[in-house]
């Protein structure tokens, strides 16, 4: 009997899976604090873990043809930036379309967009390349009173789009880092993956947190996370019992740490890259 023979996967198609798996596993990892997990909506009353799911597949064409599109324009550019950018919003609306109008994935939009055309353009620089993408001004981008916005101006905070400018620096200094130590010690996947979720909120000034609950959800979230990883991480007894703790606070502020999801699906991309060129 001949052998069924698959159609082989683009780069493009290899590249959008990897940013759907990502967002997914992110949307899975449990018990994550005051965010939509396999338990429940965190402090969130419009979103639920089936939203989050159908909202990261309702991304997968946008991904792929910004993948093709950094592999049609070949480098960074003014031109890539803003077909990126007009593939963004498209992929926005599918979103909005697919949620009733919830913002799911937003900020993931963003980060796993520019990464995945970075990664398209060149396996080896790709944070580097997503920033100097994000760098680069579109001239089509509306400027609404985004939160982001509003609490950069009310706090000076250093919202999602210096995170990209930067270079990732809470995936690539935090996350990925903290990823790979807890997985060296044994902590099991899941764990290792909510300890990179904790490392990337001990610092970032996620404005998600900032809009609902001002600086002091912002430094609750921050010293919380904190305390877990020096309780020993999510794998330990005691920092389980940090990690409660957490979900307790930030659930009675109303504080949901969204933007740290996002660049956890970032560290996540970024973790499995090697295995789609
Ligand atoms: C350049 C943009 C990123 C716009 O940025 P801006 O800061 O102006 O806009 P926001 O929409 O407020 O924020 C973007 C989202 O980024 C996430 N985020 C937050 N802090 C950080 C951070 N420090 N670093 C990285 N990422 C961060 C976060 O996304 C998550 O939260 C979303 C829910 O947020 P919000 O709507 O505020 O939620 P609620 O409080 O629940 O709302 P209510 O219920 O109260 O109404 C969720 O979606 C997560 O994803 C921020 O929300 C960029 O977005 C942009 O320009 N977009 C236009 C299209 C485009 O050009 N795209 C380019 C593609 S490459
Ligand atoms: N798991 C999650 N819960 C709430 N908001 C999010 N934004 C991105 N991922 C999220």
């Amino acid at each position: 009997m001949r052998a069924l023979k698959l159609h082989e996967l683009t780069l493009a198609e290899r590249l959008a899976d990897r940013a759907v798996d990502a967002l997914i596993d992110e949307a899975d990892l449990s018990p994550k604090p005051a965010l939509v997990d396999r338990r429940g909506n965190g402090a969130h009353d419009d979103l639920h873990l089936g939203l989050m799911h159908a909202s990261a597949l309702s991304l997968w064409p946008m991904f792929k043809e910004m993948a093709e599109a950094a592999l049609e324009f070949g480098e960074v550019g003014l031109p890539l930036r803003e077909a990126l950018g007009r593939l963004g919003r498209e992929g926005e609306q599918a979103m909005l379309a697919t949620t009733g109008g919830v913002n799911t994935h937003r900020g993931a939009i963003w980060a796993l967009g520019l990464l995945t055309a970075a990664a398209a353009l060149d396996s080896r620089n790709v944070t580097l390349n997503a920033a100097r993408l994000a760098l680069l001004d579109d001239r089509f981008a509306p400027r609404p009173m985004s939160h982001g916005a509003q609490v950069a101006r009310r706090y000076g905070a250093r919202g999602a789009r210096e995170e990209a400018q930067l270079g990732f620096p809470s995936v690539v200094q935090r996350g990925l880092p903290q990823l790979r130590k807890s997985r060296l010690q044994n902590a099991g996947e899941q764990n290792a993956r909510l300890d990179a979720l904790l490392a990337i909120m001990t610092e970032l000034a996620d404005t998600c947190v900032l809009y609902r609950a001002g600086p002091e959800g912002l430094r609750t979230m921050q010293r919380g996370a904190q305390a877990v990883l020096n309780a020993g991480g999510s794998a330990t007894l005691a920092g389980r019992r940090q990690l409660h703790a957490l979900d307790t606070q930030l659930l009675a502020l109303n504080a949901s740490p969204g933007g740290a999801a996002d660049l956890l699906a970032a560290c996540l991309f970024i973790d499995r890259l090697d295995g789609a060129f």
